[in-house]
């Protein structure tokens, strides 16, 4: 029997009809397989027609996975108290004979596609699957890559339609020529919350021969929605095979004097500041979380992967984030997921008003004081706490930027992390080479709750991406330096630093700063101001920082705020530079030469400035050069 016949058996006549349309055996196949293995009780197969998608939301109320909240189009859903983050250590890259490679987490892939496929057996009995076709990129680009995803959670596959393009017509414009990604997760045993019950069996293993991702017993959307992260690992290793980058950066337009138009991209790992930095209100976002940057006669060329926004509600409050906050206020297609929700309405830390002290929330039933089995107090919401919602609903989003598939000019790159001590609020490279090096591959950021485990640890987060990784770094690394080579005109690459404190642990800025840097990062893409030569890169003067604090905060920005922050910090630096030689020479493996090379030069240019200037050096003793 032939896939397709086996697939009119499996599914009614109307869902055959739909698959049978799209002329591509590969699919047929992998459909076939997979849905005799699982035994779902029942198949829907998404078009792009708003009915399948329509029927889709129906179906996580219908099972319960989401509920209705006040607002119309709102819904709440939970995930397990135990599974509300990426779980890093049973999420695996499965390679051919399980070969070592340093910082990623790899398994021998026959082991694996074994334990996955047992684990899977019939996991969907009595449950429905959704069978949904996507893209990842503007449809019908250079930039699209087409996929297709099983799973039996209706909240996943809502979850979806609201981030990525609909892909349907694409498979079946693309027939035989499609070369598709595909995922099949299951969520497992649900508890009567609805939630995913068997966490110690929870797996995510990531085929990357077969550019398939298995994600089981699981529905936190990290683990689970296939076009975000799960996604991400496949398109690291063909941008790596390809030449070009795919990366964990916002995309946003910068609004430059006289209506130019300036377009950034930003690298800062999970909870740094990706979704906040492309939501500053007078600027224009395309994307917060995924961009694909290819290079097209000359020149780099970028675009949001997806179409939607699944962001942390934490903190978000009416004078930081007021558009987020007007569009979590209006009603909107919205899923609020792992919130405070009492009398219909949802309710998370630190919104900016007063939550009510009882109601249901990631712990179930929740009143003030509530304490988990490990005796913490469990808060209103959890740190990890999102909302899921398309970008079209954005006043401030660039539309024309999100559609266009042709993607837009990146003009600056930007590499951020979460530090304490070490690097100032904003600097520019001296080059493409020297802004890859010494900001993206030498990132550190301390760990956050976007991930199972510790939070605050320093860790080593290359361009942010450490995570997700699924090629040799080394190899990572090489196409980043040789990407530079094929371009005419290399985007500038800065560094920023949001999270600077001083010696009682104070923030040392603001969080709306970040917008004063913005500004300053684009008059620097054409050349508009001077700076400050440092040992480590440009840095912004005085003048020029107090007259866009003014321009663009209606703030005064004082002398001593200037040099507190912009001290050139000579043992840190150094110190860091130590750790991240030593971590590439031996940890990390074979590394392009000019990697040590360039921290080399830098370490030079420090010790040759201590010297001078002493350990802390004001950044006014640099101008006076
Ligand atoms: N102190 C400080 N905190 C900030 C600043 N910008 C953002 N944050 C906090 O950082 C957290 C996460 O920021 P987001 O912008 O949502 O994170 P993201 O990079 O989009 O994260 P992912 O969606 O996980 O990839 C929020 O709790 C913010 O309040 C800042 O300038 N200063
Ligand atoms: O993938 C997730 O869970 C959400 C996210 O953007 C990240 O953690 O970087
Ligand atoms: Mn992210």
């Amino acid at each position: 029997m032939n896939a397709l016949e086996k697939l009119e058996k499996l599914l009614d006549g109307e869902q055959f009809e739909k698959i049978k349309a799209l002329n591509n055996p590969e699919l047929h196949e992998f459909l076939a397989e997979w849905i005799e293995w699982l035994e779902p009780d029942k198949v829907f197969v998404c078009t792009d027609s708003p009915e399948d998608e329509a029927y889709v939301k129906w179906k996580a109320l219908y099972y319960g996975e989401e509920k209705m909240l006040e607002t119309p189009n709102h819904t709440v859903h939970y995930d397990n108290y135990y599974d509300q983050a990426r779980d890093k250590a049973n999420t695996k890259l499965l390679v051919p004979g399980g070969k070592e490679i340093p910082f990623l987490n790899t398994k021998d892939r026959d082991e694996g596609l074994k334990e996955i496929r047992e684990l899977m057996k019939g996991v969907m009995r009595g449950k429905e699957l959704f069978v949904c076709f996507f893209a990842l990129g503007p449809r019908n680009s250079v930039f699209t890559i087409p996929a297709v995803q099983l799973t039996d959670s209706a909240y996943v596959a809502h979850s979806e339609f609201i981030l990525y393009r609909k892909g349907y017509e694409e498979f079946r414009r693309l027939g035989m020529g499609a070369k598709f990604f595909k995922f099949v997760h299951s969520a497992g045993e649900l508890d009567e919350r609805k939630t995913s019950k068997n966490l110690g069996e929870r797996r995510i293993y990531i085929d990357l021969l077969d550019e398939t991702v298995y994600s089981v017993n699981t529905q936190y959307g990290g683990n689970t929605i296939g076009l975000k992260k799960l996604a991400f690992r496949l398109t690291i290793q063909r941008a790596v095979r390809e030449g070009w980058l795919s990366e964990h950066m916002f995309l946003m337009r910068v609004n430059g004097p006289n209506g130019r138009k300036t377009y950034f991209t930003g690298a800062y790992p999970s909870m740094c500041g990706k979704t906040s930095t492309a939501m500053i209100s007078w600027e224009n976002i395309v994307g917060d979380d995924l961009s694909f940057i290819v290079p097209v006669n000359g020149v780099a060329r970028g675009a949001n992967v997806e179409k939607g926004v699944f962001g942390i509600i934490q903190g978000v409050n009416p004078e930081d984030d007021p558009i987020i906050w007007e569009i979590l206020h209006s009603p909107v297609e919205i899923i609020f997921s792992n919130v405070l929700v009492k009398d219909g309405k949802p309710y998370w830390n630190e919104m900016g008003i007063e939550i009510p002290d009882e109601g249901e929330n990631h712990s179930g039933k929740w009143w003030r004081g509530k304490k988990d089995a490990e005796g913490n107090e469990i808060p209103p919401s959890h740190k990890n706490a999102r909302f899921t919602v398309s970008l079209e609903h954005f006043p401030n989003v660039d539309l024309e930027a999100l559609e266009n598939p042709c993607g837009v000019e990146v003009g600056g790159m930007i590499f951020g992390g979460r530090d304490k001590d070490t690097w100032p609020p904003v600097r520019e490279a001296f080059s493409w080479e020297h802004g890859v090096i010494t900001m993206g591959a030498s990132l550190e950021s301390e760990t956050t709750a976007a991930t199972l485990g510790k939070e605050g640890v320093r860790a080593f987060n290359p361009m942010a991406i450490l995570d997700f990784m699924s090629v040799p770094l080394g190899d990572y690394i090489r196409n980043y330096l040789e990407f530079g080579e094929k371009l005419s005109k290399a985007p500038k690459i800065f560094a920023v630093n949001y999270f600077l404190r001083d010696e009682n642990g104070n923030w040392l800025n603001h969080k709306l700063d970040k917008g004063v840097w913005l500004k300053w990062m684009e008059l620097r893409v054409h050349g508009d101001v001077g700076a400050i030569e440092t040992p480590i890169g440009y840095i912004p003067k005085y003048e020029d920082l107090k007259r866009l604090f003014k321009e663009v905060l209606d703030k005064e920005y004082t002398r001593e705020a200037y040099e507190k922050q912009f001290t050139i910090r000579v043992p840190e630096l150094l110190a860091k530079i130590e750790r991240i030689e030593k971590i590439y020479r031996e940890k990390v493996g074979e590394v392009p030469e000019e990697l040590f090379q360039v921290l080399e030069e830098e370490r030079k240019r420090l010790l040759e400035a201590r010297e001078r200037y002493g350990d802390y050096i004001s950044p006014f003793a640099l101008e006076g050069e």
